[in-house]
């Protein structure tokens, strides 16, 4: 899926792995058009100015930004910056398109890659130096219009994880201290990786509020005020390529890589068995055809699929090679299964093996990629939920994290108290001193809150608790 590179952070996405990113962009790009977005393409260089514009969140981001300097052997008269995120390319843009409530909504996407120069230890698809991602960015003439859309591009967020990478997600919206500190507010999908336990941010969505229209002064006609003018609302919201990491750690096993049918790039292979020295060559021609039919019956039906007729390979090293990269479904054709106008069927996720008849082939496949699609999400559910503890009392907190879980609490909503959480929840809990443990964060407020109790007290501090939050150790 990914092939490693001399600089580090730097990795190379191979066709195995972009065909999983081809799978996300061709249903997301498909739908937000369907809420009017269109696709639009800004220089990825930034001035030192223009990036600077809005000086008060660039602080914590500045480390990460890479900086031309030099081109060639000259000196550049003022260093240019490689686009970390696009709002300080755009906005002065909008500024220029939008002047009248007649030039909203606008709506406009960006497919593209971003480099951030992060200095914590790169990991493949999670932590890049550059990745690849969606941005979206647009503009309303009232909060009510940007609330609303926040919400619809999670609901697709929640849908790309869900319904393609069959990963469950926990909607909610960011702590203040864990929100983009440039907007109003933050809403995010969060998932639990159960074999560490940690949170990982999935997607965010946010309401700028008027923060950066006061920025770059986007205004228009204020009608209420005859010759007064008002800021626009805006929203921004991403998606990148570390989906792809998430889905790779989720639904993983001992045997390597299971791939949701959806994403797939090949659903199904077919491998020919049984081609012992005793079966004529007429016999064997006779296989390789039935195989080639079958496949073409595949494909006719939408189906993704490869019929892996080498002949330097045994059935066995075929298999492991399809299941070492996770094709959904191995379909098994030998000269009984033949004679019988029959396949065989063998699902990469439970390895349940299943014979049907060769009618109808497309339809029975399709019914199967279906089952393992559902399945696949429903095991990581089950398994999510079970590495989700609800607790009240904070000597409960800890170990919750250290038994790989994460924490659902009633909280203060208070930043003093999430440093505190995030401070105490460092400490090892065991008593060898096994290296400092990595703290908890808000990973987010839930938008589904169990009931809070009359008194409920924050599960960390005296205050009384405003709401559930889920802690983590993270990505
Ligand atoms: O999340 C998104 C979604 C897509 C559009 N941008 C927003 C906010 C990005 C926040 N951010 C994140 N890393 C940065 C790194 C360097 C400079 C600036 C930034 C920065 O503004």
């Amino acid at each position: 899926m990914i092939e490693y590179y001399d600089i580090s952070g730097c990795y190379i996405l191979r066709p195995w792995a972009c065909s999983v990113w081809d799978h996300i962009r061709d249903f997301f790009d498909r739908e937000i058009k369907l809420l009017g977005v269109e696709n639009a393409y800004f220089p990825m260089f930034v001035s030192k100015s223009a990036l600077e514009k809005e000086a008060d969140h660039i602080a914590d981001f500045a480390p990460e930004v890479a900086w031309v300097t030099k081109s060639g052997q000259s000196d550049l008269a003022e260093p240019i910056a490689l686009r970390p995120t696009s709002e300080t390319i755009m906005y002065p843009s909008f500024a220029k398109w939008i002047r009248s409530h007649r030039d909203l909504p606008l709506k406009i996407n960006q497919w593209a890659n971003v480099v951030r120069w992060e200095f914590k230890n790169p990991t493949p698809f999670l932590r890049t130096r550059e990745f690849l991602w969606q941005e979206g960015h647009t503009a309303y003439e009232t909060k009510p219009e940007a609330d609303k859309e926040v919400l619809q591009i999670l609901e697709l967020y929640r849908r790309v994880y869900e319904e393609y990478l069959a990963v469950p997600v926990i909607k909610g919206k960011k702590s203040e201290k864990e929100k983009f500190a440039g907007g109003l507010y933050t809403t995010t999908v969060e998932a639990i990786i159960p074999s560490t336990g940690r949170g990982v941010q999935g997607a965010t969505s946010h309401n700028l509020g008027q923060n950066f229209s006061k920025m770059f002064d986007i205004l228009i006609e204020d009608n209420d005020r005859p010759g007064q003018k008002k800021h626009v609302w805006q929203n921004s919201w991403g998606l990148t390529t570390r989906t792809i990491g998430v889905m790779i750690m989720l639904h993983g096993d001992n045997k390597g890589l299971v791939l949701p049918p959806r994403v797939a790039s090949l659903q199904a292979v077919i491998v020919p068995c049984g081609i012992t020295a005793s079966l004529s060559e007429a016999d064997r021609a006779a296989l390789m055809a039935y195989g080639k039919q079958v496949e073409d019956a595949l494909r006719a039906g939408g189906i993704r699929v490869k019929f892996d007729d080498r002949d330097n390979y045994t059935p066995g090293y075929k298999f492991n090679h399809w299941e070492l990269r996770g094709v959904p479904l191995r379909i098994e054709v030998g000269p009984r299964d033949m004679k019988n106008k029959q396949i065989v069927a063998v699902r990469r996720d439970t390895g349940e093996k299943t014979s049907h008849s060769v009618d109808n082939i497309a339809t029975t496949a399709k019914t199967l990629l279906t089952t393992i699609q559902d399945s696949l999400l429903a095991r990581a559910t089950a398994v999510r939920d079970a590495h989700v503890r609800r607790i009240e009392n904070w000597e409960d907190f800890v170990p919750a994290l250290n038994a790989k879980c994460a924490v659902l609490a009633p909280w203060c909503d208070e930043t003093p108290c999430e440093e505190d959480i995030k401070k105490s929840s460092a400490k090892v809990d065991t008593d060898d001193g096994s290296g400092a443990a990595m703290g908890a964060k808000s990973l987010c407020k839930p938008f589904e809150q169990p009931e809070l109790k009359a008194g409920q007290k924050c599960v960390k501090c005296d205050k009384p608790a405003k709401v559930f939050c889920l802690f983590g150790r993270s990505y």
